[in-house]
């Protein structure tokens, strides 16, 4: 039985006005979607409930956009494929909050599916203000929660509204949790974790709690960079938080007392610009031009880790090697990609991995059906395999 009240206990929906927070904070370009995994993944939800007679309001962020509408981070560009995903219309409201949210609730007919604008575009959001709360309740009868991979969140649309409405986790949250139970309550060792990607700042704490869990850490993408500027090498333009210098010397010190091998990039392709074919050449990460910028590992840095790969049992990976969208920046991730596909479908190796674009990333190197797992949740798969509890998953539990 599941330790939280889940759809089936919420009773008839006909009629009822189902707040149900998603993560829409998908991989975009050019004011286009680019991978639809996460949207995917909670249309059977939506269907479910709108089918049963609900009226559907969708709760989501996008972006970081800081407490303020910024008509960069909006969610309307989604709606065309959110709308395709669910083969229905789906109507949109300029807030979330307010008059404009209350007369787009109200206009709602049994299943219609409503979309809100960003959740983020309010302070109260990321603050879990009660009056900010409490209006975003005022356009729910019942609250669902789906978004796994913002659990780690305890902003008002993803913990606050669980106390202010009947409150149940949907089907993607409760799959997320069996999955990631499943494979790794107790998982085959040696472990393995590569962790990459963009949020250096938001992430970087976890892996002091990770290097405990994990045999062996792959740090690649932007986070190396951190880790390698932390060793006194010069990182040129790359992306690089060097205020978290002492966090990241932290963290290899504990890796070394806990023995967890730490594995950061040798060699990384450079560039001076950060555009697709940019010119770019191989160099070794302690001569990294001034005027350049590390956008990918090299090919002794994938043997390297493909090497480590080969040693564990369990894989599990959340942040790109490197600016995969960007060829020839793709290489160190699509082929890490493909050769932890090729040992899980010869068995070798369980493989679980999660995130937005690390699972675009996947999608991109053509393994995503490949992997034992791929979770939607990427910052927020990382607090879970760390043994955080997740305040938007304890606030459901809590009313369970
Ligand atoms: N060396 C690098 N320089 C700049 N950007 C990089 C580099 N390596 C990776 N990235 C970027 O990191 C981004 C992905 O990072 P991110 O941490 O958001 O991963 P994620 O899988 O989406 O996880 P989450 O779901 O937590 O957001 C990609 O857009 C990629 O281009
Ligand atoms: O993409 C994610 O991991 C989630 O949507 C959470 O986004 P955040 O890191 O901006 O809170």
């Amino acid at each position: 039985m599941s330790a939280f009240r889940t759809l089936d206990d919420a009773g008839a929906l006909k009629g009822k006005r189902v707040l149900l927070r998603v993560d829409l904070n998908v991989p975009m370009e050019g004011g286009r979607v680019t991978d639809a995994t996460r949207i995917a993944r909670v249309v059977p939800t939506i269907k479910e409930i709108a089918d049963k007679g609900g009226k559907v309001v969708l709760l989501a962020h996008f972006g970081r956009p800081k407490g303020k509408p910024d008509p960069k981070e909006s969610l309307k560009p989604i709606l065309p494929t959110l709308s395709e995903q669910l083969g229905r219309p789906v109507a949109f409201a300029e807030d979330c909050v307010g008059e404009a949210a209350a007369q787009a609730v109200a206009a709602l007919q049994d299943g219609d599916v409503l979309l809100l604008e960003n959740t983020r575009y309010h302070a109260g959001e990321e603050k879990n203000d009660a009056d900010f709360t409490r209006a975003l309740a005022a356009n729910g009868d019942l609250y669902v929660n789906e978004a796994f991979s913002a659990a780690h969140r305890a902003h008002a649309s993803t913990e606050g509204l669980a106390h202010r409405l009947p409150a149940y986790a949907g089907r993607l949250m409760q799959a997320e949790l069996d999955a990631l139970t499943q494979g790794l309550e107790d998982p085959k060792r040696p472990l393995i974790a590569i962790v990459g990607g963009a949020k250096v700042s938001t992430k970087i704490d976890l892996l002091e709690n990770l290097v405990a869990k994990v045999d062996m850490l792959v740090i690649g993408g932007g986070m190396a960079n951190t880790f390698l500027h932390a060793q006194g090498k010069a990182v040129g333009k790359s992306l690089c938080e060097k205020d978290l210098a002492d966090t990241a010397r932290r963290i290899l010190a504990k890796a070394e007392a806990e023995g967890c091998e730490i594995i950061l990039p040798a060699d990384a392709l450079v560039a001076r610009e950060f555009k697709a074919n940019a010119e770019n050449e191989t160099v070794r990460v302690d001569a990294v031009p001034e005027d350049a910028m590390i956008l990918d590992v090299g090919a002794a840095s994938i043997a390297t880790v493909d090497g480590a790969i080969d040693r564990a049992a369990t894989l599990v990976w959340n942040g790109p090697l490197g600016a995969f969208e960007l060829t020839p920046f793709d290489t160190g991730t699509v082929a890490v990609a493909q050769h932890a596909a090729r040992r899980t479908k010869a068995g070798q190796l369980v493989t679980v991995a999660g995130g937005g674009d690390t699972v675009a990333a996947l999608n991109h190197a053509g393994v995503g059906e490949d992997f034992s797992y791929v979770s939607t949740a990427g910052g927020a798969f990382l607090e879970w395999l760390e043994g955080k509890a997740l305040p938007g998953v304890e606030a459901l539990r809590a009313k369970g």
